[in-house]
């Protein structure tokens, strides 16, 4: 489902982002990519999302080779992959509904499409009683919610998820991976970038390591730092 073959990253200042990534994530895996501060976990999650593009190496989603897709290629993307911030990143002049329903007008979903997945994922999050809410009417974890369905509503393959706990308190952040755990059980792939160390070693999912750019561990089912 996701490839990374040989991909490196050296940003125009050149440091180096990755170095010679060789990541194979198959369909209805939950991933973790754990790794201390500078160790490259954004820049991954850039090269999954096409933000940033690799100096070297192929990256392939879905049998789609992304680092050779142009501009106007890039709603295929969009389709396949769900994403969740740390920050949120909700349109805060729209209300719960229509910034759910938003993403699915971007990829051009047709309206009564619209008016059936918005109220289905919203409740799925529990927030079926809050689409007219605006976002800061909201508690953080309903904004991540928010946040959640938007990425899901979509119905992606693949859900790409940069710290989504990172704003959150405990509590609220077990709700959130309950969610992320239910929505991987249904079927979606899950790729979490986090530095949150009790959720990981909670969760017992795959955790991919990286140390300077590089992939040191890769265990099947663990914690944080369990030995490979
Ligand atoms: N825009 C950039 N220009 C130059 N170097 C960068 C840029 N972004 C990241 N880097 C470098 O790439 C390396 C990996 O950084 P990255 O942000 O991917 O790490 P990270 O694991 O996400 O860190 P954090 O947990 O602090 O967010 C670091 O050495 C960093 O300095």
């Amino acid at each position: 489902m996701i490839h990374m073959n040989n991909v490196t990253k050296v940003y125009p200042n050149g440091s180096t982002g990755v170095e010679n990534i060789n990541l194979h994530i198959n369909k209805g895996e939950f991933v973790f990519i754990v790794g201390s501060s500078g160790s490259g976990k954004s820049t991954l999650m850039k090269l999954l999302l096409k933000e940033l593009d690799p100096t070297e190496g192929d990256i392939i989603i879905n049998k789609v080779k992304t680092n050779e897709l142009n501009r106007r290629q890039i709603p295929y993307l969009r389709r396949n992959l769900g994403v969740v911030f740390q920050d949120f990143r909700l349109l805060p002049n729209k209300t719960v509904y229509e910034n759910v329903a938003f993403a699915m007008r971007v990829i051009e979903a047709p309206g009564r499409i619209i008016r059936r997945n918005v109220p289905a994922v919203l409740s799925l999050v529990g927030l079926g009683q809050k689409g007219r809410s605006y976002p800061n009417q909201l508690s953080g974890g309903e904004q991540q919610r928010t946040a959640l369905a938007r990425a899901i509503a979509n119905n992606p393959p693949i859900l790409i998820c940069d710290e989504p706990t990172g704003n959150l308190d405990p509590e609220t952040a077990y709700g959130i991976m309950k969610l992320l755990d239910d929505i991987n059980k249904r079927g979606t792939t899950i790729v979490m970038a986090t530095h949150a160390r009790d959720i990981v070693d909670a969760m017992q999912k795959r955790v991919v390591t990286l140390h300077k750019g590089h992939i040191i561990r890769d265990i099947e089912k663990g914690g944080y730092s369990d030995e490979a």
